[in-house]
């Protein structure tokens, strides 16, 4: 084996999937191996580089994960969450760092990456973006330093093709933020309001989502007090962002020890 990790990348036709082709196959550090996609999709078969209208590579696309991890030392996953957690298994037998993008994970969905990451590396986060990351601990600072009079919501926005809501990004702020302001998340968490709420419940975090166009993602965390507000602010202009993050992590994860860990272990904040 060379020190070049092999890597693979899974939901590779996918809006994250093509721009993680892209930024492995210029990577000096690694090399792609391996190109997945779901059973019956159009690309199956066909020479990737073809696929993504562009020059073969001599790679082809599979619907088999088991077999394009032969070799590999990664798979880099943005894809759904059953894809999410069945390839957990299977990039734990072959020993390979498992990064994973996907959001909407439910909590069976985490204990099932938990079992797989007693066996293997596993970097997860609900955005690889050194930005958001960094945003997570100002979030857990601003909470913990101002009082309950600073009621706290976050708002997303996303692109129309989005499925889950409220965005990963914006769990992960609110998780920090509970944590700063010593709230459980889950007791805190409101979403959806919608017709005679009431009046806001104190100690509650809430969230808002919105769908529209291409909006690649936007976070704010808001803490409105009496006469002012303050607004911490992460807009996502361009989607190698978050495959950069994920190609950083897979790389980090090569001489871990088994262990379900996240950017802000990568990221080291
Ligand atoms: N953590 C982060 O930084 C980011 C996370 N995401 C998340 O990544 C996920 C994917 O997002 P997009 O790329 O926009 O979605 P997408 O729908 O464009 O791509 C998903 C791809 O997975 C493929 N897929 C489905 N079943 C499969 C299977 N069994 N085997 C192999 N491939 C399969 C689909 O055919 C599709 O090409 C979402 O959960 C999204 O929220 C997206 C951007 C950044
Ligand atoms: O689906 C997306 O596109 C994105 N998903 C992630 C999330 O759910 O927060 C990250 C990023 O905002 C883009």
């Amino acid at each position: 084996m060379s020190n070049i990790p092999g890597i693979v990348v899974m939901g590779a036709s996918g809006r994250m999937g093509q721009m993680l082709v892209r930024e492995v196959t210029a990577h000096p550090k690694m090399k792609l191996v391996g190109a997945v996609e779901r059973a019956g999709h159009d690309w199956i078969g066909q020479d990737l580089g073809a696929a993504m209208g562009s020059q073969p590579t001599g790679l082809y696309v599979t619907d088999d994960p088991l077999e394009a991890m032969a070799g590999a030392q990664g798979v880099i996953d943005f894809t759904t969450p059953q894809v999410t957690v069945d390839l957990s298994v299977i990039a734990a037998q072959a020993r390979a760092v498992h990064v994973i993008g996907t959001t909407g994970m439910t909590d069976t969905d985490i204990e099932k990456l938990d079992a797989a990451a007693r066996h293997a590396v596993i970097v997860r986060a609900g955005n690889m973006s050194l930005g958001v990351n960094l945003l997570t601990q100002l979030t857990k600072q601003v909470a913990a330093a101002l009082d309950e009079e600073f009621d706290i919501e976050v708002v997303e926005a996303h692109h129309r093709h989005k499925v889950d809501a409220p965005s990963g990004t914006a769990l992960m702020l609110g998780e920090a933020a509970a944590e700063g302001r010593g709230l459980d998340f889950k007791e805190s968490y409101v979403a959806a309001r919608d017709g005679i709420t009431g009046a806001r419940a104190p100690g509650s975090i809430g969230y808002s989502a919105i769908r529209g166009g291409d909006i690649i993602g936007e976070h704010d965390v808001i803490f409105a007090g009496a006469g002012e507000r303050i607004v911490l602010r992460h807009i996502a202009s361009d989607r190698a962002l978050f495959a950069r993050g994920a190609l950083k992590a897979a790389l980090w994860g090569q001489d871990k020890m088994p262990g379900h860990y996240s950017m802000l272990d990568v990221l080291g904040l």
